[in-house]
């Protein structure tokens, strides 16, 4: 990685956010490692820029190249930032998860369409504070157009053993211990499918930035509800399965950026849809009599000209 060139010159519409297990994408040879600052500080890794059929996608470990960042310790804001300032819109994020119903079973892959968050309060969650404030809408917090795309292809691979459950609620809690049993239980009663550290605040985030995105989730443990019947997750049992599951996942990731990088989905990873959606709610909040000119700074960095324009 030394030897690596610091800076890529064409455009990077798509970035791979890898989780737990996933800390580089196996097979893939990077042309570039780069390691962009914010005003939120820098992000969990450098930025490994890869090329795939001629185009450039950039990934990221978000807990740091050895794993050594908590979940409570990722820097949410700045891997966003930071992503969006190299040209990002497209976000598919990988994340390891416990089941919390019987018909998921580790290795399984979920595309989650809903979230409940279960965080306390002490991750840093918005671009919008300080002097300038901004209220999006996050009804749908994933990108319903990614997730077909994901659905497609992963589809497509049933034959290969893969199981695809194409919707789902994630209960993102804090960590970094696991649930007890009583709060784990409590999940499955709100109607929680799986259970995760990570989607929060990455995933609001991303649509406070404008970015599309999308999580993958594998499943790798019952967390600790199914009282007689199973072991309670620890984390060798969180490595266990996703090592095994390591060839599709890397399926997975190829299939996905070969479809998104059809002409017909350039709209979808130009996040078209989200353009302009934080913006206008950041434009019509706070007067300029009230706003700070650190943070209008901040939200320059994420767009840039924005203060011109409004
Ligand atoms: C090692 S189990 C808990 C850990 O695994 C998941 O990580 P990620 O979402 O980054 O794949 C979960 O969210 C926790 O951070
Ligand atoms: N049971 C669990 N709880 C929280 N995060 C997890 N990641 C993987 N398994 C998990």
């Amino acid at each position: 990685m030394e030897n690596l060139p610091t800076t890529y010159d064409g455009p990077v519409h798509i970035a791979v956010i890898g989780g737990t297990g996933l800390s580089k994408l196996e097979g893939y040879v990077p042309v570039a490692a780069l390691n962009p600052t914010t005003p939120w500080g820098s992000p969990s890794s450098p930025l490994m820029i890869f090329e795939h059929n001629g185009h450039a996608v950039a990934f990221l470990a978000r807990h740091g190249l050895y794993h050594q960042l908590a979940p409570h310790e990722v820097p949410a804001r700045a891997n966003i930032a930071a992503l969006r300032s190299i040209g990002v819109r497209t976000i598919i994020a990988f994340s390891a998860v416990g089941s919390l119903r019987e018909e998921i079973k580790p290795m399984d892959f979920v595309i989650p369409d809903q979230i409940i968050d279960r965080t306390k309060g002490i991750r840093p969650f918005t671009f919008y504070e300080g002097g300038v404030v901004g209220h999006v809408g996050f009804a749908d917090p994933f990108d319903a157009g990614l997730a077909q795309v994901v659905e497609k292809c992963a589809s497509a691979m049933k034959g290969d053993g893969v199981v695809l459950h194409n919707k789902g609620t994630i209960i993102c809690m804090e960590g970094p211990a696991f649930s007890t049993r009583a709060e784990s239980h409590m999940y499955r009663s709100w109607g929680g499918s799986v259970i995760n550290m990570s989607a929060l605040p990455e995933a609001k985030l991303a649509r406070e930035a404008e970015l599309a995105y999308q999580m993958i989730c594998m499943a790798t443990d019952y967390d600790c509800w199914r009282d007689e019947a199973g072991e309670d997750v620890d984390v060798a049992m969180v490595m266990k399965y996703m090592a095994a599951n390591g060839e599709n996942a890397k399926h997975l990731v190829g299939a996905v950026l070969d479809e998104l990088l059809k002409q017909d989905n350039s709209d979808l990873v130009l996040a078209k849809k989200w353009q302009g959606s934080a913006q206008g709610a950041v434009k019509f909040m706070t007067k300029p009599e009230g706003r700070d000119p650190e943070a209008m700074k901040r939200v320059e960095f994420l767009f840039p000209g924005f203060w011109e324009q409004n």
